[in-house]
């Protein structure tokens, strides 16, 4: 992000001064170059890093560096074990340490997970510690950022490149350079309404990198310094933590508080004692991604397999064409069930269904559960709204449903674009509460979107695109599935009812290590079930017990083929309409 200085030039050709020998490049920052060094008498190995001070500026910010290492020894800041200076440049002998936060975070995005959790709060402990050691000895660390923690080769995080390190109370104003990287930036060095590095800033920096590890990098992008002005300054913690445990979120909101007053500091953190550790204790016995097989949960073992969660960013692109896949087949099936009169209104992830056919393992999304179906050109006499029923109906809901307002056919585009963004995402894009809540929160889904639409998340533009199509809090323009349109969205180029397939290895490919292998027999089963009769009872399938009163209906679409063949589950709900509903379903297709 910053240019480099015309006149830091890095001393790659100095020899290193005795009795230590160059044994590789270890990289190289703003102001020198890193290297690995053997000690030539004791053969132990360690960190030279060069500053040359050819120019003053990297003079000064040398010598403070130096001076700021020689004072502040602690075993979460990296060792200093000598300097030397030769051929105009100093020579910082370090404890070789085994890399970079930052380089682990890459690492362990590259093979699509983070840190574990319990890594992740031995290393903040870690930072804290070494930030509560120069906050007490008033000394603002300025720059603070996932490359500039070391990991030592036992597993310990320290503090290293002490070039931002400053006294604070000084009064003296720093250029921005010196204020550290703007991602981690906190929102008043933006505003300048604090122009030298501070310890609340430290703070921030803290908490943003606690934030990216716990969730995922790239919460603050831009272009210059007016573009990250924006990110930070509109930069809203409530919406980057919702799905991590409430202590987590209290911590990282005081943390990444906006207000440096009402920051919390590192003296606190640390007097409070539990609370690092109590948000973790909690965090690190949230659910693993153990899963049992239920028969019937198949869409259930789809999300919780891609339950990711906070590891989005890194399984996003990989995960991306089978959602599509799945999307494709389920709008396939209810462009059907609307050409045939029909709209769905209950398309939750709960009524998808997925078949696993026979020896190759194909596995098909259904639309299941038509309970509440109701003919299109009738649909204003089927209210929608009875009130009592468990929140996790409405969470799917299209806005118009949730006000009461009357619907159009596009209603079962909102909730499949729920569904999409469930599986892209780990979690439904709304998790109220309750109804109130849940039509408060519905009016952000630009704001998800756009999440979703970040460069870290990897996803494609037509993805997003066809997101904020079907996710259009406007009826009027939302994408529906009318002549075909949702159908013949770029998203889906490529794809057709006979060209969607997925396999349980795609499945597989996305799976954490511990999903059981799928037993597929029972879904055998049900195939020689659908053989024998496509008007049958299905017990193998229950409907959801908390999916209001109808659940004992249960009519079963195959989307896939255009016949659209229906085969009845069990239509002895208690109410009549409802039969009648379901009846005038299977006659009509
Ligand atoms: N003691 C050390 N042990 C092992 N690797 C180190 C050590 N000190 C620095 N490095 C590595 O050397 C590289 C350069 O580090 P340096 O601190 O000079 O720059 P930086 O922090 O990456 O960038 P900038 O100066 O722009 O902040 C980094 O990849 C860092 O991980």
């Amino acid at each position: 992000m910053y240019k480099k200085r015309a006149s830091a030039k890095r001393p790659f050709q100095l020899s290193l001064p005795k009795p230590y020998v160059r044994v590789k490049d270890l990289g190289s920052g703003r102001f020198g170059a890193v290297y690995q060094a053997k000690h030539t008498v004791t053969g132990e190995l360690f960190a030279i890093k060069i500053l040359n001070f050819n120019n003053d500026p990297g003079y000064q910010k040398n010598d403070r560096e130096i001076n700021k290492l020689r004072n502040f020894q602690h075993s979460n800041v990296v060792r200093l074990v000598e300097v030397q200076e030769e051929h105009l440049a100093h020579f910082l002998v370090l404890e070789l340490c085994a890399c970079s936060l930052a380089h682990q975070m890459r690492e362990s995005s590259s093979k699509g997970a983070n840190l574990d959790r319990s890594t992740i709060f031995r290393y903040m402990c870690d930072i804290l510690e070494g930030l509560a050691f120069l906050h007490r000895n008033k000394q603002a660390f300025g720059d603070l950022k996932p490359s500039n923690i070391l990991i030592s080769k036992d597993g310990v995080a320290k503090l290293g490149d002490f070039g931002g390190v400053t006294s604070v109370g000084t009064g003296k104003t720093n250029t921005s350079t010196e204020l550290g990287t703007y991602q981690y930036w906190a929102p008043e060095f933006f505003t300048r309404s604090t122009t030298q590095p501070s310890l609340k800033g430290d703070m921030w920096s803290f908490g943003m990198i606690l934030l990216e590890m716990v969730t995922r990098p790239g919460w603050i992008t831009g272009s210059g310094e007016p573009g990250f002005a924006q990110s930070v300054c509109g930069f809203d913690v409530s919406t980057a933590t919702r799905y991590l445990s409430e202590p987590l979120q209290r911590l990282l909101a005081s943390l990444l508080n906006p207000n440096p007053k009402e920051r919390c500091s590192s003296s606190e953190l640390i007097q409070s004692g539990q609370t690092i550790s109590s948000s973790f204790k909690q965090e690190l016995q949230r659910p693993s991604s153990k899963h049992s097989l239920p028969p019937n949960k198949m869409f259930k073992l789809m999300t919780d397999t891609l339950d990711y969660g906070d590891q989005a960013s890194q399984r996003l692109p990989v995960l991306e064409d089978i959602v599509r896949k799945v999307i494709f087949m389920i709008a396939h099936g209810i462009t059907d069930l609307h050409k045939a009169g029909f709209l769905h209104r209950f398309l939750v992830p709960a009524n998808v269904c997925f078949r696993c056919d026979g020896e190759s393992a194909t596995v098909r999304a259904l639309v299941s559960n038509f309970s509440r179906a109701c003919p299109i050109a009738d649909r204003q006499s089927f209210p929608l709204r009875s009130e009592g029923l468990p929140i996790k109906t409405y969470l799917y809901m299209a806005p118009e449903v949730l006000d009461g307002l009357e619907y159009g056919e596009s209603i079962d585009a909102w909730s499949l674009g729920c569904i999409a963004m469930e599986l892209l995402y780990g979690h439904p894009p709304f998790e109220s509460v309750d109804i109130d809540e849940l039509r408060k929160e519905v009016p952000s889904i630009p704001t998800f979107i756009d999440d979703l639409a970040a460069p870290a998340a990897g996803l494609t533009d037509d993805c997003i695109s066809f997101l904020s199509r079907v996710l259009d809090l406007n009826q009027m323009s939302r994408l529906s599935f009318s002549n075909n349109a949702l159908l013949s969205h770029r998203w889906f180029a490529g794809l057709s009812p006979s060209n969607c397939d997925l396999t349980w290895d795609d499945f597989q490919t996305l799976a954490p290590s511990d999903i059981p292998q799928p037993q597929t027999t029972v879904f055998d089963s049900l195939s020689e079930e659908h053989e024998q009769s496509t008007v049958q009872h299905h017990e193998a399938i229950p409907a959801e017990a908390d999916q209001g009163p109808n659940e004992e209906s249960s009519i079963y679409l195959d989307l896939l083929g255009n016949r659209s063949e229906v085969y009845a589950g069990r239509i002895a709900g208690e109410s009549q309409s409802i039969q009648k509903t379901a009846q005038q379903l299977v006659d009509s297709i």
